[in-house]
């Protein structure tokens, strides 16, 4: 195998979505000496990578996820390190124990899809860009099945009213207008996700972007897996065009733990009323002086948008809190394994 010339080396690196903001954490010696790779895929046990004329599986390692840059030490993989993300999308995970989940890192563009439908769900939407302005990442709407309904313009208004700022497109997914409408997101270098529930379009919106058998041929085995199919279905795909694209599988509940800037973005006319308002941890409910409740009264606040912000506030509060004191369960807990086993075998 030839050795890459500089100039294909930056192309392939650029396409897996390198930029100065990663090149600017490493010397140019420690990048030649361990040179950076992009994670594809998380399995279980295992990382697939991508880097200049390199595509392999190396051994897991702990707290990184998919579209984590690394410097990779080829003798000791474990001791490659992880560059500062630009970005990370982390939801609470379903399930009992709450733990937080890593979804993504480094994404620029999250495509938020919904089918016109009755997938459509407003709260869901809100939740989907609150998390996405704390992530760092740029949301867009895609309202898809436009061709099964004669309502779309009402969904793209209802769509809309998040935020006027807010980018929403509406497409038929399998149609070859929708990669157009896409392009902006879609540029060499940028990496893109598709988020939303199962049934929405998400496969069929990447597989138009690579054009079927990018994908198929992409999608690597751990050849050490030993028949397992570990891998949680995340996957980033490396298209030819030069844009990396994550294809998620759907995700119905996504509960929130940290987003307390991602709300204020996403509900930046309530968080501006509240700053009026008489006490500074008011409910806006009943408290006198409540310059939300006074905006209700004037008709200038939607009252159900109302209702989903102080839900949305609440569970973000309620989850952070839950985390914080797990953490703390979980130092007091090893304490107390400690002096157990220390009083056994004192026995
Ligand atoms: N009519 C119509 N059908 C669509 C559209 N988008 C997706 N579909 C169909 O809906 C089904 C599900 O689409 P997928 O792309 O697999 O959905 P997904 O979001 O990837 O679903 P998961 O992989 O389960 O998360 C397929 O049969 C698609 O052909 C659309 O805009 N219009
Ligand atoms: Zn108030």
């Amino acid at each position: 195998m030839s050795l890459p010339t500089q100039r294909d080396a930056a192309g392939q690196l650029r396409a897996l979505g390198w930029s100065k903001y990663f090149a600017d954490q490493a010397t140019s010696a420690a990048l030649s000496k361990t040179p950076p790779v992009r994670i594809t895929q998380v399995h279980r046990n295992t990382l697939h990578i991508q880097g200049v004329d390199l595509d392999m599986i190396i051994p897991g390692l702990h707290g990184v996820t998919v579209g984590d840059w690394l410097l990779f030490d080829a003798d000791t993989p474990r001791n490659s390190q992880l560059l500062s993300r630009k970005s990370l999308i982390k939801r609470r995970a379903p399930g009992h124990d709450r733990k937080e989940q890593l979804i993504a890192a480094n994404l620029d563009t999250a495509f938020v899809v919904t089918s016109c439908n009755n997938d459509f769900s407003l709260a869901r939407l809100e939740r989907y860009v609150a998390m996405a302005h704390e992530a760092g990442v740029t949301p867009v709407i895609i309202l898809s099945k436009i061709d099964l309904t004669t309502e779309a313009s009402d969904f793209a208004a209802q769509a809309q009213s998040i935020s006027p700022q807010l980018s929403v497109v509406c497409l038929d997914a399998r149609s070859p207008e929708a990669i157009e409408l896409l392009r902006p997101w879609c540029q060499a270098g940028q990496t893109v996700a598709f988020l939303g529930s199962s049934g929405v379009g998400k496969s069929t919106l990447t597989n138009s972007l690579a054009g079927n058998e990018a994908i198929a041929t992409q999608d690597v085995r751990a050849s050490d897996d030993k028949g397992r199919h570990t891998t949680t279905g995340r996957q980033l795909h490396i298209l030819p065009s030069g844009c990396a694209v994550l294809d998620t599988p759907g995700m119905r509940e996504i509960q929130l733990t940290d987003v307390s800037v991602g709300l204020e973005e996403t509900f930046a006319d309530l968080h501006a009323l509240k700053q009026n308002c008489r006490f500074n941890d008011c409910a806006h409910k009943t408290e006198p002086g409540c310059a939300v409740q006074a905006a209700v009264a004037s008709g200038e606040v939607d009252v159900p948008r109302l209702q989903r912000w102080l839900k949305l506030v609440a569970e973000d509060a309620e989850n952070t809190k839950f985390l914080a004191n797990r953490k703390l369960r979980d130092r007091a807990k090893n304490k107390l394994e400690k002096s157990v086993t220390k009083y056994n075998s004192k026995k």
